[in-house]
């Protein structure tokens, strides 16, 4: 049998409580309620729920950045309380915050000195991580002229520079277009086939049902539901056939068909629909600015 203790989970949460103490006289406010989950090393998880339902302080506690009530956080078996644990993650945080005088290079070196990495394999590992994010044309750009979208690749770039196992990204494309979002979920896509592990959360669903294994819903600082992504959305009893060229005559001998079974239910049938963001992506993509048509 194997030893499970040779293979932890990458992240462990057992029954967290963070209450956040009131003013003076007043009743604190519990953040967190008794919640537990457990991501599998190389597995994608999304913590998703509307604003102030707990995440944050959630992934917070999971980084030892904030000390629970109760109940205690892990991370490759190892106490988020231990500073050890921390080696083995790279964190975006909603809103990245870097230097605005340093360009994309600088800023990697900088933060590659934070973890006590420095010396030609930094340089090396900067370079590599600014071509994996997109950003090698603007290495030498001040980040001050950085868009949103190229923000927050740095900040993934800056993420991944030590090797972590295990990323944490809070709202990786909060405030990014589309184009960016998609470059952003690919990213992550990418992580995973590498085998890292990747906590993530996201009002964007359409994205987090795109990239998770496995989502928790929270509400009030509760897990409301969890599970795989594939079997919180599946409709168990309905079936879909999407076909093409299918003549009027052949639509109509399946509908005779459906109801000559007597059980079953014809409930939709019509062209499918595309999403509004793949509508968008195809509009914008294709267009070229007005000045860059060519001269005749
Ligand atoms: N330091 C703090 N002191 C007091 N209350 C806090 C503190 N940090 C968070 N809270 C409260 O705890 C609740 C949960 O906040 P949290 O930031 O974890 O939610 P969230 O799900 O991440 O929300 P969002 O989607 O807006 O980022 C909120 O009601 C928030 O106001």
């Amino acid at each position: 049998m194997s030893d499970p203790a040779a293979h932890p989970p990458a992240v462990t949460v057992e029954n967290l409580t963070k209450v956040f103490k009131g003013g003076l006289g007043k009743k604190g406010f519990v953040a967190v309620r008794d919640l537990s989950l457990e991501v599998k090393a190389g597995e994608v998880y999304g913590l998703i729920g509307p604003n102030g339902s707990g995440k944050s302080t959630t992934m917070k506690a999971i980084l030892g950045l904030l000390a629970p009530t109760r109940g205690k956080t892990t991370i490759f078996g190892q106490s988020s309380t231990e500073v050890a644990s921390r080696r083995e993650v790279g964190f975006l945080p909603e809103n990245p915050y870097f230097y605005k005088h340093l360009n994309g290079m600088e800023t990697l070196l900088f933060y590659g000195r934070l973890c006590s990495m420095g010396g030609k394999e930094l340089k090396d590992r900067a370079r590599e991580m600014l071509a994996l994010t997109g950003l090698e044309d603007a290495a030498d750009r001040r980040v001050a002229g950085y868009s949103k979208g190229m923000l927050q690749r740095l900040g993934l770039a800056q993420a991944l520079l030590h090797r972590p196992r295990l990323i944490v990204l809070d709202e990786p494309t909060a405030g990014v277009d589309p184009a960016g979002s998609r470059k952003i979920r690919d990213l992550v896509l990418g992580f995973k086939k590498e085998g890292l592990t990747v906590l993530v959360t996201s009002h964007l669903l359409e994205q987090m049902q795109e990239v998770c294994d496995r989502v928790g819903i929270m509400a009030h600082g509760k897990m409301m539901r969890e599970g795989r992504v594939d079997e919180l959305i599946a409709v168990e009893n309905h079936t879909e056939l999407v076909l093409a060229d299918a003549s009027p005559e052949l639509l109509a001998e399946i509908t005779r068909l459906v109801e000559k079974s007597g059980r079953a239910k014809l409930i939709h049938s019509g062209h499918p629909r595309t999403t509004l963001e793949r509508l968008f992506l195809e509009a914008t993509e294709s267009s070229v600015p007005e000045d860059a048509a060519p001269k005749r």
